[in-house]
């Protein structure tokens, strides 16, 4: 029997292929099934072109036989067999693919695209096998043969006897390692979970004998273990069916079986779209947030299918980080794959459907939030801050796509309302968007800084989220509108002008001496423009607002941020008064009323107070 090398190359590239083109050493057994489906889908198309050959769908199938004594794994095809010449040329030549040539000489028919083009994947049979035994009978030919070989060091073709039409790939399973359980490819129930997470969707049954139990027959109780062969995949992709055939109930079925959540969705999307990229998908929002979604942990993605053959697990391309939430799957006929099939290069298919995918899901939310608001506020609870850092992240890249699914808490309705619904209520007279920034609605409700706002008839959203302040600053405006905090320097709100040029003097005095007396901890000290009832608030002077310096300094590199704050005081309140009359008669009380005021502001806005017990101490001097 002569033996045949493989040319010097290629035994380097199968050495390659074996030891590092996969990641997963399960992966053999994908490849193997869908060069099995290959193979009986070349029969279907020769069916077409053949008047004497019938392609009767029932009669193909897959087998996956384990022979556990043998050490032997068998993938058994009912396909178009090879030839003695084309096991020479498949299976002797590396990276040359029969499949890629059949599929140049036949046109691509309704679905029944051929999945191999690299013509490598077979040699990841050796990745799990000491030895391949390929025994094939070529559609039209009487004769059988067998190609063996151990890997590296070449393979022999021998006749062979062979009944049927079609292929057995006979692995000898390695023995176990340190490392890796080989055994485990012998399991029925680890083989079973392969070919569902792989090749669920390949369109021939993938069949396997089972060991099921069953009542012994005559026997009322007596179970006995009883050989029987089942079907392993589902073959008809759930995405491929008609969407007028389905259910809700059925997508619900299909986002559990898939694990993308143990919630139900709120909202899935079924897409069949053909023209520049031909893609099927069904993406899901689910209802409640994912126990580690805002953490390093959570993994962005959507499944990937090319032909119905998972790819990858979590295609993290396919999504935008701002609907990081969305589940589901994409499977497209017309990716370039790379030859590991597991990685897609930079592929310009993959981008426009990345591209159209976020273009859909962001119509679904619109369309939520127009017709089904109580679920989209559902929605929103869970999300809403990934799409406000959404609109902060990449400089602003997103901030229009994004800006009008966001949703605040308004002071007049009580309740959330979008952007485009506050500037349509805007008083003419009214320049900015209002705002208040706290840790809740009813902490941000009696702030003194939103009284004169509030005054004046204006809405003010209130921002409880610490990504909300930091995301309106990128936005900037909304419909021209810019957005304004309350406790901002200028509110653009006229007040009525009631110090006179004399008593203002006298005032600024007194500021100027508070401000002293407050050295390092406010920048100013002055008469508020906002405060109606309450004596006394901080406002910030510059880019950095009290909250930010809040927020940025709860962060753990802690960046000891610093906003100028103002201490501002209302001269209507009869605390001024006192104050004034302190100012001319008693500088140390006055002294202790300012450390009193500013502390008391300092508690108002949420700001620990820098000495407790000085300022306990210093009520008590004011009670005794
Ligand atoms: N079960 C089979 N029946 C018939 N032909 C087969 C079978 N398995 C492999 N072949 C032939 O061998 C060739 C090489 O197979 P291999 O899996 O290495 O590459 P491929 O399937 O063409 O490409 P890919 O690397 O993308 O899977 C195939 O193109 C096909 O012509």
């Amino acid at each position: 029997m002569e033996k045949k090398q493989f040319q010097a190359e290629s035994k380097r590239l199968l050495e390659m292929m074996i030891s590092s083109i996969y990641s997963q050493k399960e992966i053999f057994l994908r490849e193997l099934i869908s060069n099995a489906s290959d193979a009986i889908d070349k029969i279907y198309y020769k069916a077409l072109t053949d008047p004497k050959l019938v392609f009767n769908k029932e009669d193909y199938y897959i087998k996956v036989i384990a022979d556990k004594e043998n050490r032997t794994l068998t993938i058994r095809d009912t396909g178009i067999g090879m030839t003695e010449d084309e096991l020479e040329n498949n299976l002797g030549t590396i990276a040359k693919s029969g499949s890629l040539a059949f599929k140049k000489e036949h046109k691509s028919q309704d679905g029944h695209e051929l999945i191999g083009q690299f013509g490598v994947g077979f040699y990841s049979a050796f990745m799990v096998a000491d030895k391949v035994t390929v025994i094939s009978r070529a559609l039209g030919s009487d004769h059988a043969f067998k190609w063996e070989s151990t890997g590296t060091d070449g393979y022999t073709i021998t006749p062979c006897e062979k009944t049927e039409v079609g292929t057995d790939i006979i692995l000898k399973i390695k023995e176990n390692t340190e490392e890796e359980n080989y055994d485990a490819f012998l399991e029925t129930y680890r083989l079973q979970e392969i070919i569902k997470k792989y090749s669920d969707f390949i369109r021939y049954p993938i069949k396997m004998d089972v060991t099921v139990k069953k009542l012994k027959e005559g026997s009322e109780n007596e179970l006995v273990d009883v050989q029987e062969e089942q079907t392993i995949n589902s073959m008809v992709p759930i995405w491929r069916k008609n969407k007028n055939e389905l259910t809700p109930k059925d997508y619900e079925q299909f986002y559990k079986e898939k694990h993308y959540g143990f919630d139900k969705p709120i909202k899935y999307v079924h897409l069949n779209v053909e023209g520049t990229v031909t893609y099927q998908a069904i993406l899901f929002i689910p209802e409640t947030i994912p126990f580690n979604y805002y953490t390093k942990e959570y993994e962005k993605g959507l499944e990937l299918y090319s032909n119905g053959v998972l790819i990858m697990n979590k295609c993290a391309d396919l999504l935008p980080d701002h609907f990081s939430f969305v589940k589901g799957m994409v499977d497209s006929d017309s990716l370039s794959l790379n030859i590991s099939r597991e990685m897609l290069q930079h592929d310009r298919q993959l981008k426009l459907i990345a591209k159209n995918i976020a273009r859909k899901i962001k119509s679904q939310l619109q369309s939520m939030l127009k017709d089904e608001r109580e679920k989209y506020e559902q929605f929103y609870k869970s999300f809403g801050r990934q799409l406000k850092y959404g609109v902060y992240s990449d400089f602003g890249a997103n901030k229009e796509t994004l800006q009008d699914l966001l949703l605040f808490y308004s002071s007049k309705e009580k309740k959330l309302v979008t952007l485009d619904e506050y500037v349509s209520r805007m008083p003419e007279d009214q320049k900015y968007i209002y705002y208040a920034t706290g840790e809740s609605i009813e902490r941000i409700e009696k702030l003194p800084q939103t009284e004169i706002v509030a005054d004046k008839g204006y809405e003010i959203l209130y921002f409880t989220d610490d990504i909300d302040e930091f995301a309106i600053k990128m936005m900037m405006s909304y419909k021209d509108k810019p957005f304004k905090n309350v406790s901002s320097g200028d509110l653009g709100i006229e007040a009525e002008e009631q110090e006179t040029d004399q008593e203002k003097q006298e005032n600024q005095e007194l500021f100027d001496y508070m401000k002293n007396q407050l050295s390092g901890k406010v920048t100013n000290v002055k008469a508020s423009k906002r405060l109606k009832n309450h004596p006394v608030c901080l406002s910030s002077e510059g880019e950095i607002t009290i909250e930010m310096e809040k927020i940025l300094n709860a962060q753990p590199n802690n960046p000891n941020v610093k906003a100028n704050k103002v201490l501002e005081i209302n001269i209507h309140h009869e605390v001024f008064q006192t104050l004034k009359h302190a100012f001319e008669k008693d500088k140390d009380k006055l002294n202790l009323y300012t450390n009193l005021l500013y502390n008391q502001a300092l508690l108002i806005e949420g700001l620990p107070i820098e000495d407790p017990v000085q300022f306990t101490n210093d009520i008590c001097k004011i009670m005794v």
